[in-house]
């Protein structure tokens, strides 16, 4: 079928997706407005994308996977170049467009059609800018910020050890204060102390933030950060005293060079430790500017917050890729004599694949919450107020790890609802989970950081017990001491609150655990350890409770003024999302709540009903995402549906076709059949 497009261009779309579109029974535009945080934001993104990817400066002759490592790598340095230049000199620098940062969710956005892996300056926008931002006094940020925003210097993060990642406090690169120079010595005492890990380090950038013990006047101030320079600005060979290079081959990232870095005995001037929240002076006095000293842990927090906005976007990627293709795939006869049905038509299919677009809902609406709390707290911190702080770091920390579980979950079931084509590369489905799959290590283990909300978690108990006031994402746990269960209620709001004793109940059954280890002679760290599988349980259940009642009360509030259409279908996918994990938590609803067995049927029943109700909108709540094919980078997923085409057009550019016979069977394949070998 052919169809006009606006820009003037003709183009075919595949006929099933023609017809799901005349199906959609809600304005696709108004719930972009609403996930884009509104109308003028969409007009904006939408103008970005034209600047950078209309004249297809984006786009490979060769796709990535046919390059060698080497290749791939320059490759990704030439585009990241273009990439920069453009949201420098094009898009900065615009009337309207000058506030925004360069970490903002639009310029994620387009990065996606110019790599398909990762920049290698993915650390500079990511990292090296924001600690600059976060960890450097006025003075220091007048003469970094600049030369970083105007890429005069790339950098990185330069955290992580061959020996340690999580424990920074067990980190073993040293940064000892000479007063004599006036310099700080770096130095990598051990092979565990060898960096490892930073993107960017291996090959791209000439700077970076390193994280190392500080020693002065004979005394260990713990973990501080130094701006180092590591490579001539010039020739970009590594200084004297440098040992630096790429870590080889991953799972994914593998356009991003992370690196290793061993210094040996490296002078830095003693300018260059970020002085924002702890000094040394000329003589070496240690002076502690910062009321709390995990302030130098600000750029973590930060990319945690923005880690939950890149899972709602690659969740949305993929689960577009996978209803796309879901509607134009025929597969089976359930009925004889009857066409084959769309595989979307199958009600499991619905089951794997709407929870995706709910999720990325949830995520988006939960991501944009916490991005406001995260500035709100900042500001706080610029009033020298920090009670605020342990709230945003135990929410982060359980966002981050329970949002990039379920999105690489939720992504592998994308793939796994494509069949075979799924797992083609130029589905794209593989890259977009090694990407997120490493997300959920990154920036925290899973594990640590929820054991990080536990820790919050069991101190805001003891503060219930003693009837003291809480805060506003904990202030359920006051309800936990009600003696009598309520009755189930299977209402939004009556799942939301059943959630929260659930997770009221897992926290108060960790307490009791710890105080029984305790009772029987343990101290409390063991008494904690032999407690941290349900500790861990605890933090994921009251994350499940935060992400429930941010989701709903954000659709409630985001709906208001929406058609009647456009509410419903939104209510419809947050319905949805509740009675999903309603049902993925029986045993939890029927230990901490009145749940009943009848209950749980027709939980099902709702579930299921809600299914169909979704169905038909499923392809214009994909469509609402709005995700350019350039960004998509999908044969399976493409607008257009002209999916086998694209599959073929792909295949032929394997280098294999070039030929019609390869040199192999000649060399080694036909001596071997014909046992000359
Ligand atoms: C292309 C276009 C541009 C796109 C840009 C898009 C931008 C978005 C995406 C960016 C992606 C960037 C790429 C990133 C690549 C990965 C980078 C890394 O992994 S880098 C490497 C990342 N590495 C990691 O993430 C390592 C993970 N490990 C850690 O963070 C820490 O070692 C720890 C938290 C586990 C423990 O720390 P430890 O010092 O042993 O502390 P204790 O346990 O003894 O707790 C003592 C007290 O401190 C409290 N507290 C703790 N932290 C904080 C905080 N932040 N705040 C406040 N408080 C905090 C804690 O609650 C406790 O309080 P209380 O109970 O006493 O009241
Ligand atoms: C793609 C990628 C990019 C990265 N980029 C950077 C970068 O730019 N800069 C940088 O500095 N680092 C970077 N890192 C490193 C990353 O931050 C660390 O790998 C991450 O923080 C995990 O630490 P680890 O490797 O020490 O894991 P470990 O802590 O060694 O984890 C191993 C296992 O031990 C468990 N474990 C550890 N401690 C505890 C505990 N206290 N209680 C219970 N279980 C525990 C974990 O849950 C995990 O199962 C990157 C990593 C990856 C994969």
């Amino acid at each position: 079928m052919k169809i006009k497009m606006l820009a003037g261009k003709t183009i075919e779309i595949n006929v099933d997706l023609v017809k799901e579109r005349a199906k959609c029974n809600f304005n696709i535009r108004e719930v972009t407005h609403i996930l884009d945080g509104g109308e003028k934001n969409t007009i904006q993104r939408k103008k970005i994308e034209d600047i950078s990817l209309n004249d297809g400066q984006s786009r490979d002759v060769i796709p990535e996977e046919y390059l060698s490592p080497k290749e791939r790598y320059e490759n990704a340095v030439k585009k990241s170049c273009i990439y920069a230049r453009i949201i420098k000199t094009e898009l900065m620098n615009m009337t309207g467009l000058e506030t925004l940062g360069f970490n903002s969710p639009v310029f994620r956005r387009i990065a996606d059609a110019y790599f398909k892996e990762v920049t290698p300056l993915l650390a500079h926008f990511g990292m090296f800018v924001p600690t600059i931002m976060g960890q450097c006094t006025p003075e220091q940020l007048a003469h970094w910020l600049p030369r970083a925003l105007n890429f005069e210097i790339v950098g990185t993060y330069v955290q992580t050890e061959l020996g340690h990642g999580t424990f920074i406090r067990g980190l073993e690169t040293t940064a000892t204060y000479d007063p004599q120079t006036e310099e700080f010595v770096l130095h990598s005492p051990t092979l565990s102390s060898y960096k490892w890990w930073a993107g960017g380090l291996g090959k791209t950038v000439n700077y970076c933030v390193v994280v190392a013990q500080l020693y002065t006047k004979g005394v260990c101030h713990g973990v501080h950060t130094f701006i180092v320079q590591i490579r001539d600005e010039e020739t970009h060979m590594p200084l004297p005293g440098i040992r630096v290079g790429d870590i080889g081959p991953k799972m994914g990232y593998n356009t991003g060079d992370n690196g290793f870095l061993v210094f040996n005995h490296h002078r830095i001037p003693r300018e260059n430790m970020m002085m924002k929240n702890a000094q040394v002076l000329k003589d070496g006095t240690y002076v502690k500017v910062a009321r709390h000293e995990k302030l130098t842990y600000g750029t973590m927090v930060y990319v945690r917050v923005m880690l939950v906005n890149e899972m709602a976007f690659n969740l949305a990627k993929a689960v577009t890729i996978a209803v796309r293709y879901s509607a134009v795939r025929r597969q089976s006869q359930p009925k004889p004599n009857q066409p084959e049905p769309q595989v979307l038509d199958y009600l499991t299919q619905q089951h794997k694949l709407f929870i995706c677009i709910a999720t990325a809902h949830a995520l988006q609406f939960t991501s944009d919450w916490l991005y406001k709390t995260f500035t709100s707290v900042l500001a706080d911190i610029r009033d020298d107020k920090i009670d605020t702080l342990p709230e945003l770091h135990a929410l982060s920390s359980c966002l981050k790890a329970i949002c990039t579980s379920d999105c690489a979950a939720f992504i592998e079931i994308c793939r796994f609802a494509c069949g075979g084509h799924g797992y083609m590369a130029s589905s794209n489905l593989s890259m977009i989970y090694s990407y997120v799959s490493a997300t959920r290590t990154y920036e925290g283990d899973y594990t640590v950081l929820l054991l990080q909300t536990a820790r919050f978690l069991v101190k805001a108990w003891e503060q219930v017990e003693k009837r003291r006031p809480v805060t506003s994402t904990i202030s359920y746990l006051s309800h936990a001491f009600d003696k009598l269960k309520k009755p189930w209620d299977g209402s939004n709001e009556g799942i939301i609150r059943a959630f929260q004793r659930v997770a009221a109940g897992k926290i108060s059954a960790c307490i009791n655990c710890i105080r029984y280890h305790q009772k029987s002679g343990k101290d409390f760290e063991d008494a904690w350890q032999l407690t941290t599988i349900q500790l861990v349980a605890a933090a994921e259940a009251h994350c499940r409770a935060v992400i429930y009642d941010t989701y709903y009360n954000e659709t409630i509030r985001l709906t208001a003024s929406s058609s009647p259409n456009v509410k419903s279908v939104m209510e419809q996918l947050c319905t949805l999302y509740l009675l999903y994990w309603s049902l993925e938590r029986t045993g939890d609803l029927l230990r901490f709540t009145s749940l009943s067995e009848k209950d749980i049927f027709d939980l099902q029943q709702r579930y299921e009903k809600m299914l169909a109700v979704i169905r038909p909108n499923a392809v214009g709540l994909v469509d609402a995402f709005d995700i350019r094919d350039e960004i998509l980078n999908s044969t399976l997923g493409a607008y257009d549906g002209r999916v086998y085409e694209r599959l073929m057009e792909e295949a032929l550019k394997s280098p294999l076709n070039a030929e019609p016979v390869n040199s192999s069977f000649h060399k080694h394949l036909k001596p071997f059949m014909q046992g000359k070998l």
